[in-house]
């Protein structure tokens, strides 16, 4: 199977790779083109725009940074919009809101292509594995279509229906995380100036039920001051911000995510943007 695929990213690099070690021919394309080279090292082929992979592409996957992004990369010249027929499908990995994840779709049903949004739950790690969750909606024939990539991709794929779904999954997924890391930097900064030590606080975490995968991989880095970026933290008060305006539009009351997108805005003021998002605890231990 060919796919092609658009933005090489920490996760779009990843999942790629992934692709291509699970015997699929990838076309490649990155805004900043030479990302791709890396890419033909391990087999990938490089298409010159959006459009030249759509063209060349049954199915073409794309993973970008945010809302401007995903609509830069379907609408500009030379994009996805080009080429994309009856035929061909366009697969949006981006974590993006329903708004912007239906004009995509819209666009691209026009011409006759089939749309999925499919975010993913998941990092770097897991893309690499192919161990993501993936949180699809739109059409269920691209979806169908697409399973042997999505299997190699993810350990799960979900299917939510209309478009909009997806993205609404993802980034109430993702709006729990970002107050979750919020809260644990928050628990951390107060075990060692109540003087505790933290690293025993982590192990009691462990044991207990609020245990979880995140707490245990970012913890002990985060003792170490060590933000190596696996989630960037720009991305993560991004979908904090889009989460809101989706709490805005449903009229749900949500003080804890505003109160944690605050401190992942203060973070991206101390200029953590491209740092993994577990250093928010930087904008904790320093609020002024
Ligand atoms: N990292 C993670 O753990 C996860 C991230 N996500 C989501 O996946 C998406 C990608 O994340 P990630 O790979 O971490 O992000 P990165 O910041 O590492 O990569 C962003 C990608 O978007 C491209 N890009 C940015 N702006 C534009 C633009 N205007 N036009 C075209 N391309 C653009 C970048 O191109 P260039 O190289 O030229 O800058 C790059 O390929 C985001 O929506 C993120 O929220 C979802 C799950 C996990
Ligand atoms: O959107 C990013 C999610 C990161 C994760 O699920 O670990």
């Amino acid at each position: 199977m060919e796919v092609g695929f658009l933005g090489l990213g920490i996760m779009g690099k990843a999942i790629s790779v992934n692709l291509l070690k699970n015997g699929f021919k990838v076309t490649v394309w990155n805004r900043t083109l030479s990302k791709c080279d890396e890419l033909v090292a391990h087999g990938a082929t490089v298409g010159e725009t959006p459009a030249e992979v759509v063209k060349k592409c049954k199915i073409t996957i794309g993973m970008l940074a945010d809302p401007p992004a995903a609509l830069s990369v379907v609408f500009d010249k030379s994009g996805v919009l080009e080429q994309i027929c009856p035929g061909k499908g366009y697969i949006d990995m981006s974590t993006v809101d329903p708004e912007t994840s239906t004009k995509i779709s819209q666009a691209i049903t026009s011409k006759g292509g089939h749309f999925l949004e499919a975010p993913v739950s998941g990092s770097k790690q897991p893309a690499e594995t192919g161990q993501l969750v993936i949180l699809s909606a739109g059409e269920k024939a691209l979806y169908d279509e697409a399973i042997p990539a999505l299997n190699v991709i993810g350990k799960k794929a979900f299917f939510l229906g209309q478009v909009g779904n997806g993205a609404k999954m993802k980034l109430i997924v993702n709006m729990i995380m970002g107050c979750m890391m919020n809260t644990f930097s928050e628990g951390l900064v107060l075990a060692e100036k109540s003087g505790l030590d933290p690293r025993t606080l982590l192990d009691a975490l462990e044991l207990g039920a609020i245990a979880n995968p995140m707490f245990k991989g970012k913890g002990p880095a985060m003792l170490q001051s060590t933000y190596t970026p696996a989630f960037p933290l720009k991305h993560q008060q991004k979908d904090l911000r889009l989460a809101l305006a989706l709490g805005d539009e449903n009229a749900v009351s949500m003080p804890i995510a505003a109160a944690a997108n605050e401190a992942f805005k203060k973070a991206r003021s101390l200029g953590l943007g491209d740092h993994d998002f577990s250093a928010v605890y930087e904008a904790v231990k320093n609020p002024k």
